[in-house]
């Protein structure tokens, strides 16, 4: 799994904060990558002590990390809301909760769960902690649309790569069987408006541009976390 950046320990603070806050009956969005998997397990040990939780995975991966350990799920398919998501981020602005999501290509669904979460918590180490989101934005795209939202990306400013596997020949799939272009934009200074740019073209799916989403955001360090609340 994925541990770029941050440490291990900065990771695992920042998930076991978060899933502190779960509670008897709550019915929960596990993200996705190497920060929310320490939150899902620290739910598996919630759930082992008896507390009587669901989860909602955003990808396969978070699916067979909650299987592993214990916790109840719900399909996303017949869940209306959620009390609470935890999730990690590639980059965060601690002060509004923007981010850049992706890493791992979960985002489409990351981004359904936690638009119909009551709470998102952004779990994060501090090398994720920025002012100016400017990392390339992940843009998942149905596979016969890859060349046109290539070139409607260049008109908008963007330089888009195919996202390439590394354990197999050819583009990664997602597991909504699509593509993955990460687009660079520099510094993003509307990261809202541009993320309703993005939405707007043909055969995208969804990007990993999240705006007005999190309720609070966990960094974790070395010897403890720090919390931001968000007012969104
Ligand atoms: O958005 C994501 C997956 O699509 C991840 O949450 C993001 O990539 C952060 O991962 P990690 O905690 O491993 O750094």
């Amino acid at each position: 799994m994925k541990t770029e950046g941050g440490t291990t320990e900065q990771k695992r603070r920042a998930g076991e904060a978060a899933a502190a806050h779960v509670e008897d009956g709550m019915v929960v969005g596990l993200g996705t990558g190497s920060t929310a998997a320490h939150a899902i397990r620290a739910l598996g040990s919630t759930v082992d002590g008896g507390c009587e939780i669901h989860g909602v995975a955003t990808s396969f991966a978070s699916k067979m990390l909650a299987r592993e350990v214990g916790i109840p799920l719900r399909s996303l398919d017949t869940v209306e809301e959620l009390d609470l998501t935890i999730d990690g981020a590639d980059q965060v602005v601690t002060e509004t909760g923007a981010c850049i999501k992706g890493g791992g290509a979960a985002h489409a669904r990351e981004k359904i769960v936690a638009s119909i979460s009551s709470e998102l918590f952004i779990v994060a180490d501090p090398s994720k902690v920025t002012e100016t989101l400017d990392r390339s934005v992940p843009i998942e795209v149905l596979p016969a649309a890859r060349t046109s939202v290539t070139a409607a990306l260049t008109k908008h400013g963007g330089t888009a790569t195919l996202r390439e596997a590394t354990k197999k020949d050819g583009p990664v799939v997602t597991d909504n069987g699509n593509f993955v272009l990460d687009c660079s934009f520099g510094a993003i200074g509307g990261p809202r408006s541009l993320g309703e740019t993005l939405s707007s073209i043909p055969g995208v799916v969804e990007h990993g541009l999240f705006t007005g989403l999190a309720t609070a955001v966990y960094v974790g360090t070395a010897k403890d976390v720090t919390c931001y609340e968000i007012d969104r």
